[in-house]
């Protein structure tokens, strides 16, 4: 596949490298917005840029009819405007906010421990992420995602905010420390003991090799899709 990278910084790099040893060919490395004349022609966009250009970045690439992978977090409230616009333009979109095999498998365990936990009392419930310095947007996409899960499999919760949990907000902390890739944890504490469950990632190798896979997935696909279509979960 030709595949053209819009954003080209940590992730770009280790995007650039995996795509190249899995045979396809990288016909742009843009660290600006895509036109038709820069995308080089390509079978798909992997977009990994920033929270505030990514809306911009995206919506260009489909209304060239352009598929795209997009991981770039922080953006999300514009979610329903891409994704109408992939529709319109019969090509296809597919975001996640963690594209590693592990973080997707973590998503599926704590939406099942979630539902265990719906009618139990005695356990409170927290999440912490932490991750390098570098990063932009606080709490990360993964643990929006992660947050989500808890919220549409317990019913105690309705939402999600920075910091301690308190009634029916599930509280997030964001830490940053670094040169952190990024690790995830979701805690239940009871007065007695502490079930926690975490996601540790060694280095960003996962999340740029499930960005590619998904990539090869798209071809030939219409519509909005995301980790859990690609890996079947
Ligand atoms: N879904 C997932 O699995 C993962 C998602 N992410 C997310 O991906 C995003 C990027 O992360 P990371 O690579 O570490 O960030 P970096 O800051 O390392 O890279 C961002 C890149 O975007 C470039 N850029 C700046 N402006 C534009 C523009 N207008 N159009 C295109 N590119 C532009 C930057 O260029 P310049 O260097 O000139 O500033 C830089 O090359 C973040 O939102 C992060 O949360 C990260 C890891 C995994
Ligand atoms: O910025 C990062 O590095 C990461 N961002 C993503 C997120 O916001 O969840 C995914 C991963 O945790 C690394």
């Amino acid at each position: 596949m030709k595949i053209a990278l819009v954003g080209y910084g940590k992730m770009g790099k280790i995007i650039d490298e995996i795509a190249q040893k899995r045979g396809h060919e990288v016909v742009a490395r843009l660290k600006e917005t895509p036109t038709s004349e820069n995308l080089n022609n390509p079978d798909v966009v992997i977009e990994f840029s920033l929270p505030e250009v990514a809306f911009e970045n995206i919506k260009a690439c489909l209304e060239n009819k352009i598929p795209v992978i997009c991981g770039t977090t922080g953006w999300l409230e514009k979610r329903d405007e891409i994704e109408k616009l992939a529709v319109e333009n019969d090509t296809a979109f597919l975001y996640g906010s963690n594209f590693s095999l592990g973080v997707n498998l973590f998503f599926a365990l704590n939406e099942r421990l979630a539902d265990l936990m719906k009618n139990v009392d005695e356990y409170s419930c927290q999440l912490e992420e932490i991750h390098h310095i570098h990063k932009k947007d606080a709490p990360s996409g993964t643990a929006i995602s992660i947050a989500e899960g808890i919220i549409n499999n317990n019913p105690k919760f309705e939402a999600w905010k920075l910091e301690e949990t308190k009634g029916d907000q599930l509280g997030i902390f964001a830490i940053r420390e670094d040169e952190v890739p990024g690790t995830h944890s979701v805690f239940y504490r009871s007065e007695v003991d502490e079930i926690e469950i975490k996601h540790t990632a060694f280095n960003r190798n996962g999340f740029a090799l499930g960005a590619v896979v998904a990539a090869e997935w798209i071809k030939d696909k219409k519509g909005n899709f995301g980790m859990k279509d690609v890996l079947g979960l």
